[in-house]
């Protein structure tokens, strides 16, 4: 079974409003509710794909109970713990002249609901992956990442990390077997600006130096990058298409990626298969399907 953490799961308010301006009263043009938060992104994208997971993460209140349908009617399997006190957060994604977003607080998660996560990932066996992705509620501390794959780590599981910076850095000794930092965030974290593929690329072998199994970095229109633990470095630029949502690429990536590997053990299938993922969420409002990634396929083998 792969199983995915969502800490902080959202319902994402996705809004369309001509020429956005500050300070007056704008109407929305579009709008619609799904939901969200990285690791249901995740879990959704496998659904769609046809890989069954389980979504664990902490929810609350009616937002909670919202987002908890939504996914189910995906077909991904749920297992979230209820939080007593708070929401589960609204995220506001703006497309206008620029693309703004304004991501709420979440609830109050209290520490007998971080021992209920680690009584349900003590579960895991050796067959499944755990997919550990976006970021830690203030209520949470920040070794939240390094206690669970610590608490994982002698059952030999793949795990799966999409997070930034310390995040990040401070879960590299326990070998992910995949991490997937974006250019922008690849380079915060060497304090160097990178645009192109070829630039990312001894960046990524640093991060894979100090632990990572395989290094998968996005990089949006410009597509990616993978260093893999065979020594081989894969790259391509981004299939063509017109963007009308990037919210939740990356996730489609993991989830695209993760479900080339356990189809085909061959990551180049992997990596094809996760960066037209990726680029058949940004071309829609939601999130790809199986049809849609293929489509997606056939126009980067005649770019
Ligand atoms: N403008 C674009 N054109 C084509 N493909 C895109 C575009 N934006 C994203 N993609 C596809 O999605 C993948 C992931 O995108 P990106 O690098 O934006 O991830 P991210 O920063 O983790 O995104 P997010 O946090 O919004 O999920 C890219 O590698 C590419 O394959
Ligand atoms: O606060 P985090 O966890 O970093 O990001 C949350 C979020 O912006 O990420 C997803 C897209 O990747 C959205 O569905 C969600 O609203």
């Amino acid at each position: 079974m792969i199983y995915t953490i969502t800490f902080n799961p959202s319902l994402d308010y996705v809004i369309q409003v001509d020429h956005f301006k500050p300070g007056i009263i704008n109407k929305t043009k579009f709008e619609e509710i799904l939901p969200g938060g990285k690791g249901i992104n995740v879990s959704i994208v496998l659904s769609n794909l046809g890989h069954e997971s389980t979504a664990l993460g902490f929810m609350a209140g009616f937002t909670g109970k919202e987002i908890e349908h939504k996914l189910e009617s995906y077909g991904a399997k749920t297992d979230f713990i209820h939080v007593k006190k708070g929401l589960s957060r609204i995220n506001v994604k703006m497309k206008s002249d620029e693309e703004t977003e304004i991501n709420g607080m979440g609830p109050d998660i209290q520490p007998e609901d971080i021992q209920e996560l680690f009584n349900q990932l003590d579960t895991l066996t050796e067959k499944d992956v755990l997919v550990i992705s976006g970021s830690i509620p203030s209520t949470l501390p920040d070794t939240m990442y390094e206690q669970i794959i610590e608490r994982v780590q002698e059952k030999k599981i793949k795990v799966v990390v999409d997070a930034t910076n310390n995040l990040l850095l401070k879960v590299l000794k326990y070998k992910p077997f995949l991490i997937k930092p974006n250019n922008h965030e690849l380079g915060e974290i060497f304090n160097v600006e990178l645009n192109t593929r070829d630039e990312v690329i001894p960046y990524a072998k640093k991060l894979q130096e100090m632990g990572a199994q395989n290094v998968l970095i996005s990089m949006a229109g410009q597509g990616a990058v993978l260093v893999s633990d065979n020594n081989e470095v894969i790259q391509s630029k981004a299939p063509k298409g017109i963007v009308v949502n990037s919210v939740g690429a990356g996730d489609s990536m993991v989830a695209g990626f993760l479900a080339g590997y356990l189809e085909t053990g061959n990551y180049e299938k992997a990596f094809i298969n996760g960066l037209c993922c990726g680029s058949a969420s940004a071309f829609q409002v939601g999130l790809a399907t199986k049809e849609d990634v293929e489509n997606v396929k056939k126009t980067l083998s005649e770019n």
